[in-house]
């Protein structure tokens, strides 16, 4: 099984090469927000980014990211629920074959049409992403909202790049971007534990999920899915959605700045 997001390969069948799929800190989550806890000892997020860390924009099949050097501590994430310093390692997308579906967490119950995360790993603790990768804290992956709406002129710098990019496997160069610039003006967040939400699902993640959406038009999320998850030569087969649904909570607090 090759997993992607069809019937024959999809998140219902995961479980069957990835047993974890089924543990007690899975992601995504659907918000409750009557359920999260006000934490008055939360402290702000602090995100600091370097554009030159920027290094190339590819299309691996499952998603299009953004790549950044993580070979030295020049863009990191720093306060809220973490402890230490976090690494900028990558940013990608998860959307849906409609602009009403598409983002993975959920907020009452509400998707959103896509979604950001923009993925960091423990360096203070860590010697590499993978290392960091399976470990309980260490990766922290910060989770903005696309709501439809207006054109976004700093999405715009993505999306204007997607047809360089189109089949599995295809990269380009993309440097000077500060990932700061897709955030909304305020990080207020909630946050929990959890995990990957693609494969391997490694239970791994502090998630901070930002509370307001940063917008996106509906022509630019249909660029998002004219990507393709077959490399050049083979069949076209067109990246329609890549979202995972809310996992159980099974006890877990989400807790609110
Ligand atoms: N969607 S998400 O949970 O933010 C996410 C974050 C990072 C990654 C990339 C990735 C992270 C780790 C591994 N690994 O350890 O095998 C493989 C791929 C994949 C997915
Ligand atoms: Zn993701």
């Amino acid at each position: 099984l090759h997993w992607g997001y069809d019937e024959h390969n999809g998140p219902a069948r995961w479980k069957e090469v990835f047993p974890v799929a089924n543990g007690d800190r899975q992601s995504p989550i659907d918000i409750q927000t009557e359920e999260t806890k006000y934490d008055p000892a939360l402290p702000p997020i602090s995100p600091n980014y370097d554009p030159t860390s920027a290094k190339v924009i590819l299309n691996n099949g499952h998603s299009t990211s953004v790549e950044f050097d993580d070979t030295e501590n020049k863009s990191v994430l720093r306060g809220g629920p973490l402890s230490g310093s976090y690494r900028l390692r990558q940013i990608h997308f998860h959307w849906g074959a409609s602009d009403d579906i598409g983002s993975e967490h959920a907020v009452d119950g509400k998707k959103y049409a896509a979604e950001l995360h923009v993925v960091h790993w423990n360096s203070d603790k860590y010697s590499t992403f993978v290392e960091a990768a399976r470990q309980r804290d260490g990766l922290a992956v910060m989770a903005v909202f696309l709501k439809i709406g207006e054109c976004n002129s700093q999405l715009k710098k993505i999306t204007d790049r997607l047809d360089a990019i189109r089949a599995k496997g295809k990269q380009a160069l993309f440097t000077n971007f500060d990932p700061s610039c897709l955030l909304p003006h305020s990080l207020d967040y909630w946050t929990y534990l959890g995990s990957l939400t693609v494969p391997p699902l490694l239970e791994s993640v502090i998630w901070i999920i930002l509370r307001e959406p940063i917008s996106v038009s509906s022509e630019q999320l249909a660029k998002f899915r004219s990507l393709l998850c077959t490399a050049e030569g083979e069949g076209a087969c067109c990246m329609l959605r890549n979202y995972r649904p809310p996992q159980p909570l099974k006890g877990r607090e989400v807790r609110r700045n």
